[in-house]
């Protein structure tokens, strides 16, 4: 690897810090690096404190270091990563315009103009961590990444539900036809954001983007019912999918078997275990979702799917679109290239 593009990250949450960790784990093979985190809120001091004692996100195979206003992470070969940071408000970010690519994982600047302040000097284009319902366009790895052009200013990635439903979602009409879906959500809630022991059903923005991207999926023929748990780990999305041409369940984990070998439309992006040996082993799954094959049922035209994916670390398909980015900006070629995305017409059922 030898020409990297340099990267700032806006927002140290939860997944501004599992997005350190999944690049330090493959800097050497990432066409991006971090130079730069600011933080509207941690300092320097509270930032450390987290990276070191947080339950999930693990770096104990690096040696961190903050001093002055650097993070210095040291890796067991020797190589060192030294990144700067900053804890002021975004209008004070000292070092906007001098990274290629802005990373803006904040929750905070989800709205494309308020990231027009980030595209200055060098920077190129806004990755946003979320759902933005006016972003120059969603691309969704392993569905719509190669729709990305040099011109897009703000590009939100989709979002945790997105990522996780929208390519599985894409395959399965194109193997046996949809003709309604609807999608449980269990989704985990962060200690910080805890406001106590309780349930709390919301509004899931995949409810509103998954008939956007789909062009095959009526908003009237989809619900997500979203449930927030007081719970820090990994989270469920069970999925069921009314289909025209419905699989028998052997058949279906023989056709996601395919698809998910290497070549097939939903390699790297979803997997399949057996049983249910879940949740813990889930977390940091570098998949987008986890099927549970022997719960997979079929009554009548109906599909039923049970999942685990880690929300904090839907990072991975954020990683995997900011390196498809970097290597369109360095020219350079990629296997992401030919990977087999969106499937545009219906196909016939194998
Ligand atoms: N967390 C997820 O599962 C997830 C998944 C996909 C996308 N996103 C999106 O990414 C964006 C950021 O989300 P997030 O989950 O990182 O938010 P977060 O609440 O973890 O972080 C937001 C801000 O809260 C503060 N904060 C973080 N940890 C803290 C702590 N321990 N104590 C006190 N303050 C703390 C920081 O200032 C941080 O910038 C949002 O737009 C969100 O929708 C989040």
């Amino acid at each position: 690897m030898t020409e990297t593009l340099n990267v700032g990250l806006n927002g140290f949450g939860r997944f501004g810090l599992h997005l350190l960790k999944y690049w330090l784990d493959r800097n050497e093979d990432t066409p991006w690096k971090i130079g730069w985190i600011n933080d509207d809120s941690l300092s320097l001091q509270d930032a450390y404190r987290l990276m070191l004692q947080d339950d999930y996100v693990i770096f104990n195979k690096y040696k961190v270091y903050a001093e002055g206003d650097t993070l210095t992470f040291l890796q067991p070969n020797g190589r060192k990563h030294v990144l700067q940071y900053s804890n002021v408000p975004k209008d004070r970010i000292p070092w906007v315009g001098l990274p290629d690519l802005f990373f803006e994982c904040s929750g905070k600047n989800t709205i494309a103009e308020r990231c027009d302040d980030f595209l200055t000097g060098r920077t190129k284009q806004v990755l946003i961590s979320a759902t933005s319902w006016d972003a120059d366009a969603t691309l969704v790895y392993g569905f719509n990444h190669q729709d990305w052009r040099s011109d897009l200013r703000t590009i939100s990635y989709g979002s945790c539900t997105v990522n996780g439903f929208v390519p599985l979602a894409e395959w399965f009409n194109a193997m046996y036809g949809v003709v309604s879906s609807d999608v449980n959500v269990i989704h985990n809630e962060a200690r910080h954001k805890r406001g106590g022991e309780t349930l709390l059903r919301k509004f899931c923005t995949l409810e509103k983007s998954g008939p956007q991207l789909l062009s095959w999926l009526a908003g009237d023929r989809f619900i997500v019912n979203y449930t927030v748990v007081p719970y820090s780990g990994v989270s469920m999305m069970d999925m069921r999918f009314r289909c025209q041409r419905p699989p028998t369940a052997e058949q279906l984990a023989g056709d996601l078997s395919v698809a998910m070998a290497d070549g097939g439309p939903l390699a790297g992006i979803y997997d399949m275990d057996v049983a249910d040996i879940g949740p813990e082993v889930y977390n940091c799954t570098a998949y987008s979702a986890v099927i549970i094959r022997n719960a997979i049922k079929v009554l009548h035209d109906e599909v039923y799917l049970q999942t685990y994916f880690d929300t904090e670390n839907s990072v991975n398909r954020y990683y995997d679109l900011s390196t498809f980015v970097a290597r369109k900006l360095l020219g350079q070629e990629s296997r992401d290239d030919h990977k087999v995305v969106a499937f545009s017409q219906p196909m016939e059922a194998c």
